[in-house]
C-alpha cells in the first residue's frame, strides 16, 4: 500500500487525546550513551513534543521505550533518560523501575490527568527482544499486564517500526490505536522520498547493524529506489572482504569477532548482481600513536573510519547525485580523529537534498554542522532506510489492523 494511503487510514494522535483517558505512547528515545551518560538527545527533543500533546490534553500517559540491547554497553534504565524529557517538557514526569510487576500498575492505575509516568527499559523483559507476529505478542505478558489498564495506545516509535516486538505490534491488536505526531511525520518524508523512484538517489550506508543494513540495501537495489550505496562504518569491512577476498586478515576477525561471516557471502551476491552500484572502501583509518591512514590490503589492525582515498571517491558519488541518504557513521565517531570521513561526507552530502537517520548520524551530523541544512532529519535509521526499500513496516501493518478493528 501507498504510504499516502497509509496514511489516510490511520488515526492521528488527536484521536486519542481525551482528559482522564490513559494513554500507552511507544517512543523510541533509544540514543548514543558513553559511560551511562546520554551523549546526543535528538530523540528525546523529538518525543517530549508527543508527550506535552497528551499532558497538555490531560490525559495521562504511560510511557515505554527501550535504550540498548541486552548485553551492550549502552543497555541503561531509562532513569538516565528522565532529566532530558523533564528538561524538553519543562515540568517533571514520573518513572519507575518496573515494567508489568505490581509496582508499575500501582503507578499507572494512580496517575492524574496530565501526568506522565515513564517504565523502565522494556527491553529488561526478556520476551520484548523475541520478534513474532501481533497475534502472538498480543499474548505477551507485557500486553496482557498493561493493556486493561489503559484506554489508547499510540504508536509514535518510527526507529523501532522495523522491530516485530510486543511493544510496537502486540497493542494494537487488543486496543484503539493511533499514530503519533513523530511517526506520522516520518511517513511523510518518506512519501516525498518515494516520488523520486530512485532517481539521483545515492545512499551512505555506515554503522555497526550488518544484518538490518543488508537486508535494506537489498531491497533498495532491488525494487530502483538507489542509484548508488556508498559502504562504511562496520558494514563496510564486510563488503570489503566480499570484494577483496579474505586474504586481509585483519579486516576478516573483525567480521568474525561480530559473527558477521554469513553476510560476506550476501555481499558477494549483492556485488555480483550491482557490482557498479556499489562503492566500498579501497583504505581505512587506524590508530598507531595517533590516525594513519593505509590502503586495505595492507591493513594490519582494527580500522577505526574510512580512509582519505575512499572519503575522497564517495564525495565524487555524493557529486553527481541530488539526494544523498545517510544512515550510521562511516567510523568510530565517538573519537574525534575517526569521525572525520563521516563529517566530511555529511558536508558534501549537505549540498544536496540530504536525509539522514540514526542517533549515531545524527550525533555525527551535529559534530559536522549541517542538522539544520538537511532536508529531513529521520528519527529512525533502519526504520528508514527499509521502508525506502518497500518492505512494509510491522508497525504499521499492526496500525492498520488495529484501525480496521476498532475504527477510531
Ligand atoms: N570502523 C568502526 N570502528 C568502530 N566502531 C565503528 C566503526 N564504524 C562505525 N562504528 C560505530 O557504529 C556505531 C553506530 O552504528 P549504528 O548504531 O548502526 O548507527 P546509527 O545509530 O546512526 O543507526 C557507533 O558507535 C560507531 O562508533
Ligand atoms: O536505534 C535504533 O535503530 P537505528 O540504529 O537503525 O537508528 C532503534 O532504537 C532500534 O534499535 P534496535 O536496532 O536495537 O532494534
Amino acid at each position: 500500500m501507498l504510504l499516502n494511503e497509509v496514511l489516510n487510514q490511520l488515526p492521528n494522535i488527536n484521536k486519542c487525546l481525551e482528559k482522564g483517558k490513559i494513554l500507552i505512547i511507544r517512543i523510541d528515545i533509544n540514543s548514543p550513551i558513553i559511560n551511562g551518560k546520554i551523549i546526543d538527545d535528538y530523540r528525546i527533543r523529538a518525543h517530549s513534543y508527543t508527550l506535552r500533546l497528551a499532558s497538555d490534553a490531560g490525559a495521562r500517559a504511560v510511557v515505554l521505550a527501550h535504550q540498548g540491547r541486552p548485553g551492550q554497553d549502552d543497555f541503561t534504565s531509562l532513569e538516565v533518560h528522565k532529566p532530558y524529557i523533564e528538561k524538553y517538557l519543562e515540568r517533571p514526569i514520573k518513572f519507575v523501575d518496573d515494567i508489568i510487576g505490581p509496582e508499575a500498575r500501582r503507578q499507572i492505575k494512580e496517575l492524574k490527568d496530565g501526568e506522565i509516568l515513564l517504565l523502565e527499559n522494556v527491553r529488561m523483559l526478556s520476551e520484548e527482544v523475541i520478534e513474532k507476529v501481533p497475534e502472538a505478542q498480543a499474548e505477551t505478558m507485557l500486553v496482557k499486564k498493561l493493556a486493561p489498564l489503559a484506554d489508547y495506545y499510540v504508536f509514535d516509535g518510527f526507529a523501532v517500526a522495523h522491530r516485530s516486538q510486543p511493544s510496537v505490534v502486540g497493542f494494537p491488536m487488543v486496543m484503539p490505536s493511533c499514530m503519533g505526531p513523530v511517526f506520522e511525520k516520518e511517513l511523510r518524508a518518506l512519501s516525498v522520498v518515494f516520488e523520486k523512484r530512485g532517481k539521483g538517489v545515492v545512499l551512505l550506508a555506515g554503522g555497526a547493524k550488518i544484518p538490518d543494513t543488508i537486508k535494506a540495501v537489498e531491497q533498495l537495489l532491488k525494487n530502483g529506489f538507489v542509484e548508488k550505496v556508498a559502504f562504511g562504518g562496520l558494514v563496510g569491512f564486510v563488503f570489503a572482504v566480499a570484494r577483496y577476498g579474505v586474504l586481509n586478515t585483519a579486516l576478516k576477525q573483525e567480521v568474525e569477532k561480530g559473527g558477521y561471516l554469513p553476510y560476506v557471502e550476501r555481499a558477494r551476491q549483492l556485488l555480483s548482481k550491482y557490482g557498479e552500484k556499489i562503492e566500498v572502501p579501497v583504505d581505512f583509518a587506524i590508530n598507531q600513536n595517533g590516525r594513519i591512514d593505509v590502503d586495505v590490503f595492507s591493513l594490519a589492525q582494527q580500522p577505526l573510519d574510512i580512509g582519505k582515498s575512499t572519503t575522497m571517491q564517495y564525495k565524487e558519488v555524493i557529486d553527481q547525485a541530488e539526494v544523498a541518504i545517510f544512515s550510521g557513521p562511516m567510523g568510530y565517531i565517538e573519537d574525534e580523529r575517526f569521525a572525520t570521513g563521516t563529517v566530511e561526507l555529511l558536508r558534501a552530502a549537505a549540498k544536496k537534498k540530504l536525509i539522514l537517520g540514526g542517533g549515531h548520524t545524527i550525533l555525527a551530523a551535529e559534530k559536522a554542522g549541517v542538522i539544520d541544512k538537511a532536508f529531513h532529519v529521520s528519527t529512525g535509521g533502519r526504520a528508514f532506510i527499509s521502508t525506502i526499500g518497500g518492505e512494509e513496516m510491522p508497525a504499521v501493518k499492526a496500525l492498520l489492523t488495529s484501525a480496521a478493528k476498532f475504527r477510531l
